[in-house]
């Protein structure tokens, strides 16, 4: 079971979603950026961290949303999802094939890592 942060970062009424390269597990799905948390860090320290590598941006953690266990077929996941501000920095995507700002009326219209589906399910109901 691996442990993975994620951020839905909010600024000016949209969203940030990242695109995963076709390199990556689970090639050119959509998820909320973030990442496996190390030995001894926090979660939210983890998300901080991940932001600022993959996309050269700098948040602030904000409140947090229900986990998801999921189980793909070669690795389970339990995801720790975050909402988040930007507080400086414009986004780069330096690890994903790209990323987008949307609304929350378009989240529905992408094509999701399976785990993250549950989050956006429930962030769409708060
Ligand atoms: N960051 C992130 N990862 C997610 C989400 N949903 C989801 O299933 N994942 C999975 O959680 C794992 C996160 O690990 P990661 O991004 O640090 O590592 P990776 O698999 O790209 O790299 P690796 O090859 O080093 O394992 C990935 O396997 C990814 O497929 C999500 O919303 N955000």
């Amino acid at each position: 079971m691996i442990h993975v942060s994620c951020a839905i970062i909010r600024h000016k009424g949209k969203i940030l979603i990242c695109q995963r390269s076709s390199a990556m597990k689970l090639p050119l799905k959509w998820e909320f950026p973030g990442g496996k948390i190390e030995k001894g860090e926090s979660k939210e320290a983890c998300l901080v961290r991940e932001i600022k590598e993959e996309l050269d941006i700098a948040i602030t953690v904000k409140s947090r949303l229900k986990e998801v266990s999921h189980a793909y077929e070669d690795f389970s996941i339990c995801l720790y999802p975050f909402i988040a501000s930007l507080d400086y920095g414009q986004p780069k995507a330096l690890e994903h094939a790209q990323f987008k700002w949307v609304t929350s009326e378009e989240l529905l219209n992408y094509d999701w890592a399976e785990a993250d589906i549950p989050i956006v399910e429930e962030y769409l109901s708060l």
